[in-house]
């Protein structure tokens, strides 16, 4: 193919020696990768998700959600997230490079990205007709984590998922934004920044050239930006941590593992998610 002008500008010299430009078919191959990697690590087909929209909650079921105490929901969300976040640890296994990367770059950006890709793979599971989305087996709306006791968040939540499913974004384009949300080179404990900002890079050719060849520019403008990610994350954080001080045994004993390690803990303590 046509030799392509170095994508990343920015990258130093003696990095840009070591590595050749990536040309068409090496983006091509990259592109098809992440998107198996999404088809293959996503819990539900968008297509299922989308013919169970019918299935919603009853006024009944969603009484019997408002009685369960908070305990017991927590514990309920807190599966459900960990159950999100293996697939998703899955899913950067299978994107070409992640596995090539260290164990301690692997695990930072999985701390720091995983919560991103959930954020934006729920846009898959929400109905924007009827404000509700897929939840232990059928759809509901923001209501039903009422006993969760925190509003705000579950109210951001849907109205970041509003926003986000008005894109309509492509399975692909989620694929592509996802590996993107999770190959963050700044991250400040990352060891081979080299690496990862040469993955970066190649996502983000990916990511525009996929956009280009749909006449698909216009998006970008409307995706969330990395703050409005960023701070809701941050807030998710911040709840799990109030309720993990009101109730410290329920979230030591009965929380996943995985989990407590992924939120509960300092962001910047090492821990081993495998
Ligand atoms: O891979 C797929 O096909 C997708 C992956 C993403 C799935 C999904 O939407 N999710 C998996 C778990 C989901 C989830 C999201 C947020 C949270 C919390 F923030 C809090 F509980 F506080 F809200 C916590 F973390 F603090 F507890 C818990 C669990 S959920 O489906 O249980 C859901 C909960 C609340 C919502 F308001 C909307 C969805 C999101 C849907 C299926």
């Amino acid at each position: 193919g046509s030799e392509q002008q170095n994508p990343c500008p920015d990258m130093n010299h003696h990095t840009f020696l070591e590595s050749a430009d990536p040309c068409m078919t090496e983006i091509e191959n990259l592109t098809q990768n992440v998107w198996k990697s999404h088809q293959e690590t996503c819990q539900f087909h968008v297509e299922d998700l989308q013919l169970l929209r019918g299935l919603i909650f009853t006024r009944e079921e969603v009484a019997i959600y408002h009685q369960k105490p908070m305990e017991e929901m927590w514990e309920r969300c807190a599966w459900r997230i960990t159950e999100a976040i293996q697939y998703v640890v899955e899913f950067a296994k299978r994107v070409d490079g992640f596995m090539t990367l260290c164990q301690n770059d692997q695990i930072v950006l999985l701390k720091a990205g995983a919560m991103e890709v959930i954020l934006v793979r729920m846009c898959r599971a929400f109905n924007c007709e009827n404000n509700t989305v897929f939840f232990e087996g059928k759809y509901a709306g923001p209501e039903i984590f009422h006993s969760l006791g925190c509003g705000d968040l579950i109210s951001s939540i849907f109205s970041f998922s509003q926003a986000l499913s008005e894109v309509q974004l492509t399975e692909q384009e989620i694929a592509l934004f996802s590996a993107l949300l999770l190959m963050n080179a700044n991250h400040p404990w990352i060891q081979e920044k080299g690496k990862v900002t040469r993955l970066q890079c190649d996502l983000t050719t990916a990511f525009k050239q996929l956009l280009k060849t749909h006449c698909r520019e216009g998006i970008l403008a409307k995706l969330p930006s990395k703050g409005r990610l960023r701070s809701l994350c941050q807030e998710h954080v911040n709840r799990v941590r109030l309720f993990r001080d009101s109730h410290p045994v329920i979230v030591h004993t009965l929380f996943p593992p995985l989990y407590q390690e992924l939120f509960s803990s300092d962001p910047d303590s090492q821990s081993i998610t495998q």
